[in-house]
């Protein structure tokens, strides 16, 4: 499978280090979502794939070949500054930009006729792009990065500022452009959005990749967490369970680390549960993406301090 691949990419603003080593690949067809707290580096990162920033070292590479500047006017890219001419129209202006991209003027109009459609902004062809709402602008934005049929798409931010409707059709779009082979990188800070729509999610702290891999990789914890529900009982019952680590406990609602994920770990807290009062609920906790996030952070930021 031909890959996206970021490899070893280093940056520094003067004294500040923006990236370092950062590496990690999307494979063609696979959504990733690029994830990190305000700072971390993934609008450089981006940046450099597209080359409106040069990377110090390390590069960026598609099919193995570095991204020249022929490919990169290939690449869909939505920048977090958003790129648009406020004072042109928004067909105008996506059929200059696709014809920037090498399409003739037919292909140029017929696709930017087919995404201003899709994208539900076809009544605002001829308005000025600052006409329109944020959201709305968003949905141009987006035209822009996919009306010559980029064979890469980078997305900074892209659901930033969306309506639940936008971010369905959003998500609907990068589904789509993913089935037809196009790798797709997005940065964002909704990471149920993240957890929902993208194959693997990658973690970056400090301009460092701390996690990377599928979603479930990334929930393979060492322990196991259960989680379970009891009326009526004495709050500090799953203390006495042995080997069972108390997470937190609302005297009802109890969540407890089992050491390891053999078989049956969980049975000597379903015996002590449901003889400490009526049980309501019993189950495995699945950790959600934000919950990852939050453990590996903290985690990073501990070995830091240390
Ligand atoms: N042009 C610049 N000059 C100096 N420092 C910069 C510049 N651009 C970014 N930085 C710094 O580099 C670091 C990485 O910034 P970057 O914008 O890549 O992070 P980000 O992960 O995209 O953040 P956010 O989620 O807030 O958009 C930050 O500390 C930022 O302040």
């Amino acid at each position: 499978m031909p890959h996206l691949e970021f490899d070893h990419l280093n940056k520094a603003y003067g004294s500040l280090r923006a990236l370092t080593d950062l590496t990690f690949s999307v494979g063609a067809g696979e959504i990733f979502g690029f994830v990190g707290s305000n700072g971390a580096g993934k609008t450089t990162a981006m940046r450099i794939a597209l080359g409106v920033l040069a990377a110090d070292s390390g590069e960026v590479r598609w099919k193995g070949q570095p991204l020249d500047l022929d490919m990169r006017r290939r690449v869909g890219y939505m920048p977090e500054e958003r790129g648009l001419y406020p004072k042109m129209k928004v067909g105008e202006q996506l059929v200059y930009l696709a014809r920037l991209h090498g399409m003739n003027e037919k292909q140029a109009t017929a696709s930017m006729e087919q995404w201003t459609e899709r994208l539900g902004v076809a009544a605002r062809r001829d308005d000025d792009v600052e006409k329109l709402s944020l959201g709305n602008q968003q949905r141009v934005q987006l035209a822009a990065a996919l009306v010559h049929e980029a064979e890469i798409l980078v997305l900074d931010e892209p659901f930033s500022g969306l309506d639940p409707v936008a971010v369905d059709v959003m998500s609907g779009v990068l589904a789509e452009r993913a089935a037809a082979g196009v790798p797709v990188v997005f940065s964002s800070h909704q990471l149920d959005l993240v957890e929902r729509l993208c194959d693997r999610v990658g973690i970056v702290r400090a301009g460092q990749m701390v996690a990377v891999g599928t979603k479930e990789e990334l929930r393979r914890t060492p322990n196991a967490r259960w989680r379970a529900v009891v009326d009526g009982a004495s709050a500090g019952w799953a203390r006495t369970v042995p080997g069972a680590r108390v997470l937190s406990d609302d005297g009802r609602e109890v969540v407890v680390e089992l050491t390891g994920h053999d078989a049956g770990v969980e049975q000597p807290l379903l015996a002590a549960a449901t003889s400490a009062g009526q049980l309501r609920e019993f189950g495995p906790v699945v950790p959600s993406l934000a919950d990852l996030f939050r453990g590996v952070v903290s985690e990073t930021e501990e070995k830091d301090a240390a």
